[in-house]
């Protein structure tokens, strides 16, 4: 098995999953993840890249325990995840917030969701709006706010909320190109402030890279784990990070192991006929 850090201390745990979707009555099922194992050290950021359609999703919504794998399990301080709960906290694509609730309610509904003392709430909330820059905007409905904004009432939730560990899938793929730099900037100051380890998902290559510990390829049909690349990059890292020699060569290195990779695949599978349950 892969280990991130070697030091068998891991936050989460990914252990030999393998994971079949049914296709249909009478059909094979299809098998989207095989022999899934590595560690995630505490405090670590640790992205999953790989070509569209090989199970990044469904392993992250495995983590996250919405999805019980087939064969093999995930783990969450070496305890195997069965559901969800509030000690993942998940960042998708599409925005969590409540459109009928202002940002501080957002916020605060997290914190209820929690079971947090109600006495607390207000200044926990207030702290965390002030942390993604919202101050001033407490009193206003996410339909008056700019997806940026309202990505940043997401992180402010969640990181209220105080889980053990963040889930995101493609947080910000949804934003602008230049929002989407800003949010990856203020999503790395969170990290580094409260060192949360994060799972993050994304087909971005200079986002994994920028943001990440480590970078874990999957290869496709069926989604398996190719390599995993630690990231050597000195944090704390800034814009002018993605102007380097070294953040160039590991995008362009991670650029042409995926494109092999989904090559490969193509050429050995046939994609009408899914693997088949032995
Ligand atoms: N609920 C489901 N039922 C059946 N098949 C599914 C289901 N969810 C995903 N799949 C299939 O599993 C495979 C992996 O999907 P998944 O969304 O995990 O990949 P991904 O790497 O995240 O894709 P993308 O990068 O395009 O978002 C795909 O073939 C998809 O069609």
């Amino acid at each position: 098995m892969p280990s991130l850090d070697g030091a068998g201390t891991a936050a989460m745990a990914a252990r030999s999953i393998q994971h079949y979707f049914p296709t249909g009555s009478g059909k094979r099922p299809l098998l989207v993840l095989d022999d899934i194992s590595f560690d995630v050290p505490p405090g670590a950021f640790v992205s999953i890249v790989g070509a569209s359609g090989c199970g990044k999703s469904t392993l992250l919504r495995i983590f996250a325990g919405l999805v019980r794998p087939t064969n093999g399990h995930a783990e969450l301080g070496g305890r195997p995840i069965t559901d969800a709960d509030a000690h993942k906290g998940m960042v998708f694509q599409e925005d969590a917030v409540f459109p009928w609730l202002t940002v501080r309610q957002n916020v605060e509904y997290a914190l209820r969701a929690r079971r947090t003392d109600r006495s607390r709430r207000g200044g926990i909330a207030r702290e965390w709006i002030d942390r993604v820059g919202l101050t001033g905007f407490e009193d206003a409905y996410p339909r008056q706010l700019s997806g940026g904004m309202r990505k940043r009432v997401d992180l402010a939730r969640i990181y209220a909320s105080d889980p053990e560990v963040l889930l995101m899938d493609e947080p910000f793929g949804a934003l602008d190109a230049q929002t989407r730099l800003k949010l990856q900037e203020e999503l790395l100051q969170l990290w580094e402030q409260r060192r949360k380890t994060v799972l993050f998902v994304t087909h971005d290559l200079d986002e994994a890279v920028y943001l990440s510990d480590l970078v874990v390829v999957l290869a496709a049909r069926p989604g398996r784990v190719a390599s995993i690349h630690p990231i050597d990059i000195p944090r704390p890292r800034t814009y002018e990070t993605r102007g380097t020699e070294r953040f160039r060569q590991l995008t362009v290195q991670l650029w042409h192991e995926i494109e092999s990779l989904d090559r490969t695949s193509r050429s050995a599978t046939d994609p009408q006929a899914p693997e088949v349950v032995a």
